[in-house]
């Protein structure tokens, strides 16, 4: 099933009608008042909204491509506090920048500092409704978002995002699209040399667009790798594109601007920091 432009928003509004016209048709029969309506439509949720109808078809398990998942304003709000983070936030290296939220994640677990509300305020409640970190018995919400930049022509190497993290990651692009290629991982190929990585042939790719989110989780997680290819172009119909929509025409060229991806997922092995208070 694929979705187009604004469905997202369509769906949302159409099960909010039907929620408020039952809430209120409900309140009118048993309760014969208005004045609680709006504390009950504040309740609204969006159980109907079922990550399943935006699986990626034809493709390994399990990969789901929402398009339009947040507002242009949503946008470029976040995209205001991005750029107002501190400068020693960002980390610079040779292909992209970075800003790393919520702790470092090692081998012995996280240190946790929560993440910054405008990281969270117009995705988690999206996130929850979606149940998209459900399955993880510990947290049903991210506690690390990695923010990347990259300019025009840059990219990231074919990688896989390893043990620190519960097998899902749910990434929202914002301010320009790219093309993620994913790999098959040839167990007995040694991807640590950069030889060996640049000979790799993607198996199939997905189109980003900015202010969509895409859901990578079981096999696209543990068994592949992704990456970006450092480009300042793309041909849609160059790629093995998996998700490109019923109105979008394979021979189009696309210029890249700067992208800048929140990448959410959850570092399972927290370390809890004990605050002793002096006893004055
Ligand atoms: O920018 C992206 O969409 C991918 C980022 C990524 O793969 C990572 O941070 O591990
Ligand atoms: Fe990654």
């Amino acid at each position: 099933m694929r979705f187009k432009t604004g469905e997202l928003s369509e769906k949302i509004i159409d099960s909010f009608n039907i929620e408020v016209f039952f809430r209120v048709f409900l309140k009118k029969v048993f309760f014969g008042g208005g004045e609680r309506v709006k504390s009950r439509v504040d309740m609204v949720n969006f159980d109907n909204i079922n990550l399943k109808d935006f699986k990626i078809e034809n493709i390994p398990n399990s990969g789901f491509y929402i398009r339009d998942f947040i507002s242009e304003k949503e946008e470029q709000e976040l995209l205001n506090k991005v750029y107002s983070a501190p400068k020693p936030k960002w980390v610079t290296l040779k292909n992209r920048r970075l800003q790393n939220w919520g702790g470092k994640p090692t081998e012995r677990g996280m240190i946790t500092e929560p993440l910054p509300s405008w990281l969270k305020d117009s995705i988690f409640s999206k996130l929850s409704q979606l149940k998209i970190f459900n399955d993880c018995s510990k947290f049903k919400l991210p506690n690390h978002c990695l923010i990347n930049e990259y300019e025009s022509g840059q990219g990231i190497m074919p990688h896989e995002d390893g043990p620190f993290y519960y097998p899902t990651v749910a990434t929202v692009s914002l301010n320009s699209y790219t093309i993620l290629d994913l790999y098959k991982r040839r167990i007995e190929e040694n991807f640590n040399t950069e030889q060996n990585e640049t000979n790799l042939m993607p198996e199939f790719s997905l189109l980003l667009e900015p202010r969509s989110l895409l859901v990578l989780q079981d096999d696209l997680y543990k068994t592949y790798l992704h990456g970006i290819e450092e480009r300042k172009s793309d041909n849609l119909g160059q790629k093995n594109i998996m998700n490109l929509s019923d109105d979008m025409d394979r021979h189009t060229d696309l210029e890249r601007d700067t992208r800048v991806s929140l990448t959410y997922r959850v570092v399972e092995k927290v370390i809890k920091v004990e605050i002793f208070k002096k006893n004055t």
